[in-house]
């Protein structure tokens, strides 16, 4: 049998080798194909290659009747459909490294080509005018550079920035004071960061949580003449706020990558002359596009042989046998690892997950990958599966530990997560009930029974005569209807606890108003 290969974006010839000399693969680089021509064309594939340009929809993969593994070549994967992807049954896979190194230093040319005004200059020249009282520029040494998301990019921007003698001041929400210590590099908050820097340089992925993390209000804490570098997502930055940020002179200048509708040739801010710009080429280097083509390459040529890939986005890589035994907890470890992410604002040091009565005897290892899933997700998005939450997890310096008990603790099976921050310990435990499906049964040292889904409000508060009705009443006024309500307490007039699910997520309003009460000490709104 052979095998089809499409790639339908511009790939290194070089770095696609391991797929032209396999046996059995047939390989078709068509690069301008529409999306209409790419949802005919996929029916006759057994694997995609894309860079960014290509928008793998639902539709193509839908189409996709033979389609086994769609390829990456580079990070971001918010061009291809991952939840149509993983209904299809159709392997995603990235080159997570192969363009850190290109993307770094494209934010440090960027950054010191805004800093010296080198493309307005050049523009200006090319139009035969020497000017050169236009273009002065400023200094980097002895500046702050404020690093958003310290992951593989960033912190390969702050090694470089401090080459120039620049001060860095970080954050990313798997930032320890300690590992920041060790990078050399200060540790804050977003704020803190905005606050303190002279130059911004963002390297997060876009995800519900960084979509517009710069916006108006951030801009209005930045100090003024603040510069701004964007070579990760368009998104992450509001570009309207940052045309007026630029406008009103608070921001003085901005270098951009990316945008949040490529290709972007008519767009706003590339009218203002303190913007400088280019057209998505932090990963166009020959040795990142040889290197993002030999990973994914190889990944296909493992799948389609039969082997096991490297770097797999959405694969569930469980055996059958094992799969129709633990399954049914897939769900309820995802819910705990997520309901502590939401109850935990500080940094996770160590993870510990229990297992006790009848998953004693299983192997467990896929559903603390589940569990690690549900508590990075937040911060990781759909870049996270089972398959790599324990390893990115690892790689932030998260302590993993498992661990099995036959003790049932009344319950048949029981699974009990306990998170370690600097500050102390947070646990939730679930079990699943025959019959009635996932329960969370233990929050802190309280115990509840909550089914794990829907909008969920956790409140800490002193256990007073009243507190329960004046919670009921705030919500009644923000017209938040509650559809059940646990309470727990260590003591009378002790800590209490009340664990509530609304019929909608509470909004920043509705969380003050609750805050405010008297005995309540601290409110959390989630939607499992
Ligand atoms: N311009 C280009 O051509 C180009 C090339 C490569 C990568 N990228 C993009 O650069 C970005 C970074 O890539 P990477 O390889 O370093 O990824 P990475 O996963 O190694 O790092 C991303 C970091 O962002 C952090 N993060 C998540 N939410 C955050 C938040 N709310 N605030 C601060 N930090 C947060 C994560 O903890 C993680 O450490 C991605 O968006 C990627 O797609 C762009
Ligand atoms: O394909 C490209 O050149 C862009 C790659 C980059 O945005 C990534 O996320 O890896």
């Amino acid at each position: 049998m052979t095998f089809r290969v499409l790639i339908s974006d511009p790939l290194s010839e070089d770095g696609i080798f391991p797929l032209r000399e396999a046996e059995k693969i047939e390989v078709d680089m068509i690069t301008d194909l529409t999306p209409e021509q790419l949802v005919e064309k996929i029916k006759d594939y057994d694997a995609l290659l894309v860079r960014s340009q290509t928008k793998v929809t639902r539709e193509i993969i839908a189409q996709g009747e033979k389609l086994k593994i769609i390829g990456r070549a580079g990070v971001g994967v918010d061009n291809i459909d991952l939840e149509a992807a993983t209904e299809h049954g159709v392997i995603v896979v990235n080159a997570p490294d192969g363009n850190t190194n290109s993307a770094a230093e494209h934010s440090m040319a960027m950054l010191m080509s805004l800093a010296r005004k080198i493309p307005q200059a050049y523009n200006a020249l090319m139009q035969k005018k020497w000017d050169r009282k236009s273009y002065v520029g400023v200094e980097v040494k002895g500046k702050t550079l404020g690093v958003i998301g310290m992951g593989r990019i960033g912190r390969e921007v702050a090694m470089r920035a401090k080459g120039q003698r620049m001060k860095i001041i970080a954050y990313d929400p798997f930032l320890t004071e300690d590992k920041a210590e060790q990078l050399g590099v200060a540790y804050g908050s977003v704020e803190d960061v905005i606050k303190a820097a002279d130059f911004i340089t963002m390297h997060t992925p876009l995800l519900e949580e960084t979509k517009h993390l710069i916006d108006a209000k951030a801009f209005e804490k930045m100090k003024d003449g603040v510069q701004i570098v964007n070579c990760a997502r368009g998104g992450i930055i509001d570009e309207d706020a940052l045309y007026d940020a630029i406008v009103s002179g608070k921001v003085a200048g901005a270098a951009l990558d990316v945008f949040e509708e490529e290709p972007a040739t008519d767009h706003k801010l590339l009218e203002l002359p303190q913007v400088i710009a280019t057209p998505h080429l932090g990963a166009s280097t020959v040795e990142a596009q040889e290197s993002v083509a030999i990973d994914v390459s190889h990944d296909v040529v493992r799948l389609l042989t039969g082997g096991l890939v490297r770097n797999p986005v959405n694969l569930p890589s469980v055996s059958k046998d094992l799969m129709l035994k633990i399954e049914p907890y897939f769900y309820l470890a995802e819910k705990l690892g997520l309901f502590l992410t939401h109850s935990t604002e500080e940094v996770i040091e160590e993870i510990t997950i229990y297992y006790a009565g009848e998953l004693y005897e299983v192997e467990v290892t896929p559903l603390t990958r589940n569990t690690i899933k549900g508590l990075l997700k937040r911060h990781f998005g759909d870049h996270i599966n089972d398959v790599n939450a324990a390893y990115l997890a690892e790689q932030r310096g998260i302590v993993i530990n498992e661990q099995k008990t036959s003790t049932t603790k009344g319950f048949t099976n029981l699974i009990t997560v306990e998170v370690k921050t600097k500050s102390g310990t947070k646990t939730v435990a679930g079990t699943l009930l025959n019959g009635l499906g996932a329960r969370i049964v233990k929050v802190e040292e309280y115990s509840v029974d909550v089914v794990p889904e829907g909008h969920l409000v956790f409140i800490h508060h002193k256990d007073q005569p009243g507190a329960i009705g004046k919670v009921g009443s705030i919500l009644a006024e923000h017209d938040i209807n509650i559809a059940t309500m646990q309470v727990g307490r260590a003591g009378v007039g002790g800590e209490a606890i009340m664990l509530l699910t609304v019929d909608k997520l509470l909004d920043e309003a509705d969380i003050k108003a609750l805050t405010e009460l008297p005995d309540i000490n601290k409110v959390t709104a989630m939607n499992l």
